[in-house]
């Protein structure tokens, strides 16, 4: 079995223990009960400077511990604070650590929208995210068939939320891009064999279509990284580790100013002209 398979299973198995003790209908007027979910597409639309989606993250299978994490709400209010678009936090409990209560927590201390990062294949987990207050979901293209990737995109739509639909090869950017993604991520890290190719999203992002916001996600350790995935022509990078092993508010901060520097050279984005000089009859010199 692979890796990627392991963590379904465990996510899967998880979520199957939470519905035999809350069942779907139970869990849908949670989330019908809930303020409407935020703007996502807006949150993350282009703009001059890169956007940052910073993540809560305990631990990871490829790391282990990586920070304790004890009041996630706090680190996302210094995320919201210090310029992040939107706040991913990872609910899956057996190899990173998370929790639902953690997701919660976000929701009822920031205003930014919150991703719910888990290994989701079923309906269950997209209406218990929308009950729990996220805005987004994640769908990893490898862990589903087309019809699945669908059907899961379309239901989070349906309950007002957006997915960001990972891919991390050309193929699998096809998929997302057939199925109707409009959030596409490309993850440096192969969760296969956990390998780590930061030049993936640079071969990748030109098969993401102008309208799609492009993602870019994992391997950011150094600001020169982001100005690198912004060169390359992401609208948005996803960092974990570096923010939760670091002073999250400099290392966000020096994250954002990289982004902002780094002129987006490729992907038909050119930066925007200067104004045109004024008529010399009103040149102040
Ligand atoms: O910690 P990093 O290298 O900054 O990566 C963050 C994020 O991209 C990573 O946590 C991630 C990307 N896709 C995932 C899917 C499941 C779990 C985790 C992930």
């Amino acid at each position: 079995m692979s890796i990627l398979d392991s963590l379904y299973e465990a996510a899967l198995a998880d979520a199957a223990a939470r519905e035999a003790v809350e069942p779907i209908g139970h869990v849908r007027e949670q989330a019908e009960g809930q303020p409407p979910a935020r703007d996502v597409l807006a949150a993350l639309a282009p703009r001059d400077t890169v956007h940052v989606i910073a993540e809560v993250k305990r631990a990871s299978p490829s790391r282990g511990a990586l920070a304790e994490i004890p009041d996630p709400a706090a680190l996302a209010a210094v995320y919201a604070e210090h310029g992040a678009s939107v706040v991913s936090v990872l609910t899956e409990r057996t190899r990173f650590h998370g929790s639902l209560d953690d997701l919660r927590a976000v929701r009822a201390r920031v205003d930014i929208p919150v991703l719910r990062k888990d290994f989701i294949a079923t309906e269950y987990q997209i209406v218990e995210a929308r009950a729990a207050g996220a805005d987004l979901v994640l769908l990893i293209v490898a862990g589903l068939d087309d019809d699945r990737l669908r059907t899961l995109r379309e239901l989070a739509e349906s309950l007002g939320m957006q997915a960001l639909v990972e891919t991390h090869t050309a193929s699998e950017v096809e998929r997302a891009v057939a199925s109707g993604a409009r959030i596409i991520g490309v993850n440096a890290r192969d969760l296969t064999t956990f390998d780590e190719h930061p030049e993936r999203f640079g071969e990748l992002a030109r098969a993401i279509p102008e309208g799609a916001v492009r993602v870019a996600e994992s391997a950011v350790r150094a600001p020169g990284h982001v100005a690198d995935y912004r060169r390359a022509g992401a609208d948005a990078v996803l960092i974990g580790q570096a923010l939760v092993t670091g002073d999250p508010a400099e290392t966000l901060d020096a994250f954002l100013r990289a982004g902002t520097d780094a002129v987006v050279a490729r992907c038909g984005r050119t930066p925007p002209r200067p104004p045109p000089p004024a008529p010399a009859g009103e040149r102040r010199s």
